[in-house]
């Protein structure tokens, strides 16, 4: 700056030596000063507005604004504005929004109910031991600005002796106070772990129920990450209901002990007990009034926050599960930019967030520091201002000691008062504060309720084939009366009917093939699959053959007429599907085998270790069992080639035994001589194969052929062995 003033007087000089004033250089300087800070300042909007124009005249009101000019930025943008629309799709499907209104009381009674199941449980122990804690530590409070007021009364007496008295008192409330406080602490974590289990156990059991993992991300839109829901969303929902319970009950309690001790040292000052009170309650009441009016709407916005974050994870697991697919094909940048645009569009919302604190958490700290300590300081000093007398406690030692003494006196008491009530004060203020500021906290965990209630509601009517996607609902499509609409929502009016164990055939009467879509692939399949009928099933990408697999193993709901499939009889199942990609479970080489039993179900099923060796064997994997043994955890996904994961899948079906072998295009990786023997072995064992193939080497094994031809239609009927069939299937 010093620098600058030199440089500047250097110039005024020459300036006046060439005629100009100082007054008019000071005019030119301060003039473009103002001009160049009001470019600043307007430019910035200038540009905004044009580029908000643009975007609503070309592009609609909702497309994120591109970072900077670029060509990059511009695409980053179009595709946000994607990801934005299916947000909205989303709101709009949920409709309600969270905040503090009737909705969120009955989602938060509705989780509470869950977390506190009986009137009497570990949990309800847990709240009133915490209650016990709280209370006391109030208690305890009191005391100690008692203390505080006849140590500094002690102090202006001189009396030495009183003092180092009160002092260890002092000191001795000290233990059960430190360890009330930390015995606060632990509870409350203990109470927001308890909850957190309760929750957790409950959305488990509800996530797992009828297959909801599959029915939540695969037939339902609501849910886009619900990993980050059972984890992150019910942890902070459960730490905030704990944490809220006790900045809640400890701030009143606070105020209601705090002011009956106030107004027991203003009755002992003899002054009138009820204008302090009634001054500070119109003062915290006018404020609380104001901060509720200005408050942003906090719950929309961490509830939007939390969106936000979980699209983010989700879209690094997706780069983690398909990161080698990804790495051959070189998809990097693009993965790139769905991560950054997931980012930027939480980096958004926290600035939101974070600005709209700013301004109020500025205006709460000034009701809250400095209006209420300076009603503070008039409640306190109105007793001793208005007081018509000295304090009681001293009037009995007035008659027998001097005037000066008894002044004295006076002084110390009133010091004794005012430090006890200013102590008093500052822990009822801090309590108000508390409260206050957990209307926040309150607001917040509307976001959170809303989550994990909404959560919970999705995963009960998912459960129960009730399903909600945008897609179905914005398309008001001709199904033909296919499908029957009920308030928007698809009703799955098919029966799956489970035959009695002697009927071992699957029936399909006029079924239709229906994607959660909603979108008709075959409009009514009737057939009739018996055991020993080795049916091929054939016809274009995208037709329906693997869609007939979801139906008959319960993942996709039946629109419309009926099937009849065998209950599973003694822990055999009936059905056993084996995909192209499959899965590796967490676990040794014996868990892959027995997926998805566990070993108490192999155990009880008396099926030993030389028995898993030969099924290792049927699928020429024995090398695996001698390279590791049978109990070495490992990476199976990692460590097994994309064929010996297919032969392990095989495995599965050798030790299962099922009535019938759903396949799709499960050996496509497999060579051919063993793929061959797989399909020999598993006729011999009994298993009647319905088979998805592109191969034409598999058509010796099959009996009958279904046939999609991609429009709706389809055949199924015998297959004939000639050479002029084969050649059929071939093309
Ligand atoms: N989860 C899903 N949600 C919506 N539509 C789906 C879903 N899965 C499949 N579809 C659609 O259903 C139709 C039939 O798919 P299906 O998987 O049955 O084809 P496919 O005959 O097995 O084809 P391919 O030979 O390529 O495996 C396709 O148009 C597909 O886009």
């Amino acid at each position: 700056m010093a620098v600058i003033s030199k440089y500047v007087d250097r110039i005024a000089e020459k300036c006046e030596q060439s005629g100009l004033s100082i007054q008019a250089f000071s005019y030119a300087l301060v003039g473009s000063a103002l001009c160049a800070l009001t470019i600043k300042l307007t430019a910035p909007y200038m540009k905004n507005t044009q580029s908000s124009n643009k975007y609503k005249i070309n592009k609609g009101p909702h497309t994120p604004l591109p970072i900077d000019g670029s060509d990059d930025d511009m695409k980053l943008a179009e595709a946000e504005k994607l990801l934005v629309q299916q947000e909205l799709k989303k709101t709009n499907l949920q409709m309600v929004e969270p905040g503090l209104n009737k909705e969120f009381l009955k989602q938060l009674s509705a989780l509470v109910q869950i977390m506190i199941p009986q009137k009497l449980c570990y949990e309800t122990g847990l709240l009133t031991i915490h209650t016990l804690c709280l209370i006391s530590r109030t208690f305890l409070s009191i005391y100690v600005a008692a203390l505080e007021g006849a140590i500094v009364k002690f102090i202006v007496r001189k009396e030495i002796k009183q003092f180092a008295l009160v002092l260890l008192k002092w000191f001795g409330i000290a233990i059960p106070a430190t360890f009330v406080n930390s015995m606060i602490r632990f509870l409350e974590s203990k109470l927001a772990l308890a909850f957190r289990t309760r929750l957790v156990r409950h959305s488990y059991r509800l996530y797992f129920k009828n297959q909801n993992y599959y029915r939540v991300s695969n037939l339902d839109g609501r849910i886009e990450n619900a990993d980050h829901r059972l984890t992150e969303d019910i942890s902070v929902f459960a730490s905030s209901v704990a944490h809220l319970y006790s900045s809640l009950t400890k701030p009143c309690f606070d105020l209601m002990l705090i002011g009956l001790a106030l107004m027991r040292s203003s009755r002992q000052m003899k002054a009138n007990i009820l204008s302090g009170p009634a001054l500070s309650i119109t003062v915290i009441a006018l404020t609380a009034h104001i901060l509720r009016i200005v408050s942003p709407k906090f719950g929309q916005l961490v509830s939007e926050e939390a969106n936000r974050y979980g699209y983010l994870r989700h879209i690094h697991s997706r780069i983690i599960t398909n990161a080698e697919e990804i790495a051959f094909y070189g998809g990097h940048k693009v993965e790139l930019q769905q991560l950054r645009q997931a980012y930027n569009r939480l980096v958004t919302q926290m600035n939101n967030i974070f600005t709209q604190k700013l301004w109020f958490v500025m205006l709460e700290q000034f009701f809250m520091k400095y209006l209420w300590s300076g009603t503070g300081m008039v409640m306190v000093s109105l007793p001793i201002l208005t007081g018509s007398a000295t304090p009681s406690s001293s009037s009995s030692t007035s008659t027998t000691t001097s005037p000066s003494e008894a002044n004295a006196s006076h002084i110390s008491e009133r010091t004794q008062y005012l430090t006890t009530s200013r102590n008093l004060l500052i822990s009822a203020a801090d309590a108000i504060e508390r409260l206050m500021s957990s209307y926040k906290e309150v607001v917040a965990l509307a976001g959170y309720t809303f989550r994990v209630a909404g959560m919970l509601d999705v995963f009960t009517e998912t459960s129960q084939g009730i399903y909600s996607k945008a897609i179905v609902a914005e398309h008001n499509r001709d199904t033909s009366g296919i499908i029957e609409y009920r308030n928007g929502k698809p009703i799955a009016k098919g029966r799956i009917i489970y035959t009695d164990n002697n009927v071992m055939s699957i029936n399909l009467c006029a079924v239709p093939v229906v994607t959660p879509n909603c979108d008709i692939v075959v409009p009514s399949l009737t057939l009739c699959f018996e055991p020993g009928v080795h049916v091929l099933i054939t016809g274009p990408n995208g037709c329906g053959k693997s869609s007939l697999f979801r139906i008959l193993s319960g993942l996709w709901p039946i629109y419309a007429g009926e099937l009849h499939i065998p209950r599973p009889f003694e822990n055999k199942p009936c059905m056993f599907y084996i995909p192209q990609r499959p899965y590796m479970s967490i676990g040794s080489l014996c868990d892959q085998i027995i997926y998805p039993d566990t070993r108490d179900d192999m155990k009880r099923k008396g099926i030993t270790e030389n028995e898993l060796r030969s099924i290792l064997k049927m699928v020429s994997l024995e090398h695996i069992a001698q390279r590791d043994n049978f109990e070495v955890i490992r990476d199976w996904k990692d460590i097994l080639s994309g064929g010996e994961k297919q032969r392990m899948a095989v495995a599965r079906l050798f030790y299962h035994k099922p009535q019938y072998a759903l396949l799709d295009e499960c050996t496509s990786a497999v060579s051919i001589d063993v793929e061959s023997s797989i399909y020999e072995k598993a006729k011999n064992m009994g298993i009647t194969l319905l088979t998805i193939t592109h191969r034409p080497t598999l058509w010796k094994f099959h009996t009958h052929i279904l046939e999609f031809d991609g429009q709706g239609s389809w055949k199924f009927r015998k297959m004939e062995t000639n050479e002029e069939q084969k050649d059929q299937f071939i093309c």
